[in-house]
């Protein structure tokens, strides 16, 4: 991860204008080695770099002004450099060259680009994955499904929805960004850290900058912002396991530094193995979109998934059906891929989208309401609807609200509130932080192993609701 917000430039070397240190890093390669050589001056190593010419310009990247300074420590070197202006695959030929060039150098022993001069907005950020309104998690229970295609789509579907509220309605009230501004709104995190596909489907590469504290900035494209580690990772294939997948991944959700954000999309690893569980565990997952195919084992296992998340009072906003059809472009005819009778309605939970098999959902999705399908805008209309159905409630009357006061009047107050509901009522709780430790104190106030139901959502950082079922 790049630092470049807290890096200076000023010092940096500053580059030599005539060419006589191409003749300084030119060795005579007859002159007997004399042991390892000595680390190289900056100078040297800039005198490498004025041989690397800018791919988009007739130029050396020195004069293109791409090279912004040259550090050297101990045979180390670091190039500073702004790549922006690049398209993604010319700015990875570019470093790489660069690297390539430095490497050359005698007294080198290691070389690496680091990005300068950080994107400007990275001021009045919050860290952690919490200060979003409300996280919606994308799951299957499978690999290859098209989970990613439905949290990217269904991300883009979002962002493009607040830009039209509030580009375009005279609604102060409108949904969306509730700035009113056309400040991005909606964040996707890629936490599928073995295939961390979201970069490569957005067409997303990094450096990621970091904020003031050191936090990494997302990147953004047209408003949606995107948190990946395969932003971070420079594309190799990730073979982190256990721990470190669990480090890697709860560091990330608690450092990112989003621009408050009104949803934060997380795209789940695939399965319910350890990395899912940790998710559901570190994050307020505010509800969860299942994506499947319609094919009754995919479904069946969608059905574990579905109870893994139950278990974890984590509510399923539905299932997304995905690839069970296909258009024929020939005679426009619709084929089952799968046949026979849906084995979706067995999950018992709604149905948000039926996907067809189609090239338009393989396409680059962006957040933009005139470049996305239809079906886009329709699996994000599903989403909210059944996201309102569950949460949008304002609390009743009687609710019990322990917001601002002491630990021991919390206690009192749910104690009193509960007991006074009627078995198999629900209890609302109203909480300024996080009111999950709630439902263990209520088991033994009823002497219960379980609670019929008991949910907990953040409705903004300072209030929280939580819903318990008296048994
Ligand atoms: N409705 C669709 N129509 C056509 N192609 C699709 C559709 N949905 C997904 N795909 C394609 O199927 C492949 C797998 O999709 P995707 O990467 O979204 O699945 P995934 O469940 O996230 O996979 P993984 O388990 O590897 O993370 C991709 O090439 C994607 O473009």
């Amino acid at each position: 991860m790049t630092d470049g917000h807290q890096r200076s430039t000023d010092d940096r070397a500053q580059p030599p204008d005539d060419g006589d240190h191409d003749a300084e890093a030119h060795r005579d390669p007859e002159d007997p080695p004399e042991g390892p050589s000595p680390s190289p001056t900056a100078e040297e190593v800039e005198a490498a770099l004025r041989r690397v010419r800018d791919p988009e310009a007739d130029t050396t990247v020195f004069d293109a002004g791409v090279v912004e300074g040259v550090a050297v420590d101990d045979g180390a070197v670091t190039i500073e450099a702004d790549l922006r202006e690049f398209p993604r695959e010319s700015a990875e030929a570019v470093s790489k060259t660069m690297v390539r060039a430095v490497s050359d150098v005698p007294g080198v022993s290691g070389a690496h680009v680091e990005q300068v001069d950080p994107s400007p907005d990275t001021e009045g950020r919050s860290a952690g994955i919490e200060t979003a309104d409300r996280v919606i998690a994308v799951a299957s229970a499978k690999g290859g499904v098209g989970k990613t295609t439905v949290a990217t789509t269904l991300a883009c579907a979002l962002a493009a929805d607040g830009d039209a509220n509030a580009g375009g309605s005279d609604d102060p009230n409108a949904a969306g960004d509730s700035e009113g501004s056309d400040d991005p709104s909606v964040g996707l995190f890629d936490a599928d850290i073995y295939g961390p596909n979201v970069p490569e489907v957005l067409d997303l590469a990094g450096p990621v900058y970091s904020d003031n504290d050191g936090n990494p900035v997302p990147a953004e494209t047209d408003g949606l912002e995107v948190m990946s580690v395969g932003l971070l990772s420079e594309g190799g294939p990730l073979a982190w396991r256990g721990a470190m997948a669990h480090d890697a991944l709860s560091d990330l959700f608690e450092e990112t530094a989003w621009d408050d954000p009104d949803t934060v999309v997380v795209d789940m690893p695939p399965g319910t193995g350890d990395v899912a569980l940790t998710t559901l565990q570190e994050v307020p997952v505010d509800g969860v979109v299942l994506v499947t195919t319609p094919f009754h084992a995919a479904v069946s296992d969608t059905g574990r998934a579905l109870e893994l998340f139950e278990e974890n009072d984590v509510p399923v906003l539905g299932v997304v059906s995905n690839m069970g059809e296909f258009v024929c472009d020939d005679c426009g005819k619709v084929h089952d891929l799968f046949g026979g009778e849906d084995p979706l309605e067995a999950l018992d939970v709604p149905v948000l989208a039926e996907l067809p098999f189609t090239p338009e959902m393989q396409e680059t999705p962006a957040p933009s309401a005139s470049s996305l399908p239809d079906r886009a805008a329709d699996l994000a209309a599903a989403v909210e609807d059944r996201y309102d159905e569950i949460w949008r409630v304002d609390p009743p009357e009687d609710a019990v609200d322990i917001r601002g006061l002491d630990p021991e009047t919390r206690e009192e107050r749910v104690r009193e509130g509960f007991l006074r509901t009627e078995r198999g009522d629900e209890c609302f709780v109203v909480s300024d932080r996080d009111p999950t430790p709630v439902r263990s104190f209520l088991l033994d106030l009823v002497e219960a192993d379980e609670l019929p139901s008991f949910r907990v959502k953040r409705q903004n950082p300072e209030t929280w609701y939580a819903r318990a079922t008296r048994p």
